[in-house]
């Protein structure tokens, strides 16, 4: 395997308990995600401490609003300096053009990538938001629109990527969240296991509790980490 494709999603509040997390499993991931719950608590300054230890930073912010406003965000997210950044597909085409525009006025422009559908959400609960269509095809649907509007890729369930991949192709990047091994019951509904989402076509996976809530989070991403090497292999 050529780069380790693991981003640990380092999802908690505290900069110490985050950076000492993160600095535990560095030698056996590609990278560090981050989301709402630490930047809500530690903001960019968090991110910057995070950026010392010297991994990708993956900031999953999810921006949803209306264009100017999405479009303000991704510019001052971007100045982090950040590797990847994330919008809802479903914010709609003005929105991420609005996005793709903002950032490349950056200089080191991240990767912006585009949410489909909520790997918590099965069909039921799209059905409640008044989505007929089963998670597949709003995948599909929505990742057309985020393509088209300029987007460097799209983050999907695993159960997505072949379809994903038969409609678009190798180009856009596919980052994965909703990694499982088989049998956990928590709040992510549409899982795969690693291996099975890396052979499928991922890019990235992002892999948070199944490592974070280890007791050895170090021992759980290296044991990750090289049934990866082994499947690649
Ligand atoms: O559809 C999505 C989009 C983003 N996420 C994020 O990925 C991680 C997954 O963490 P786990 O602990 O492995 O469930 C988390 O930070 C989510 O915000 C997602 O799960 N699904």
């Amino acid at each position: 395997m050529l780069k380790n494709p693991i981003f640990c999603a380092v999802d908690r509040p505290d900069l110490e308990g985050a950076l000492s997390l993160a600095r535990t499993v560095a030698p056996h991931v590609g990278g560090i995600k981050l989301g709402l719950e630490f930047f809500t608590a530690q903001g960019p300054r968090g991110v910057e401490a995070m950026q010392s230890l010297g991994l990708p930073i993956f900031l999953d912010l999810k921006f949803h609003d209306i264009p100017n406003t999405a479009a303000g965000a991704v510019r001052e997210a971007a100045r982090l300096g950040v590797a990847m950044l994330t919008l809802h597909a479903a914010g709609g085409r003005a929105m991420l053009e609005a996005a793709v525009e903002a950032a490349g006025a950056v200089r080191a422009r991240p990767q912006l990538l585009a949410v489909t559908v909520l790997t918590s959400l099965d069909a039921h609960d799209l059905a409640a938001t008044g989505i007929a269509a089963p998670p597949a095809e709003q995948a599909v649907r929505l990742g057309r629109l985020a393509l088209a509007a300029g987007l460097d890729g799209l983050v999907c369930s695993p159960q997505e990527i072949e379809p994903l991949r038969a409609a678009f192709g190798g180009a856009p990047k596919l980052v994965v969240p909703g990694i499982r091994p088989a049998g956990a019951g928590d709040d992510q509904k549409r899982t795969l296991g690693p291996a099975r989402a890396l052979a499928l076509g991922a890019d990235a996976l992002v892999i948070g509790r199944p490592i974070t809530g280890a007791s050895s989070p170090a021992e759980a991403a290296a044991a990750i980490a090289r049934e990866l090497a082994a499947e690649a292999s």
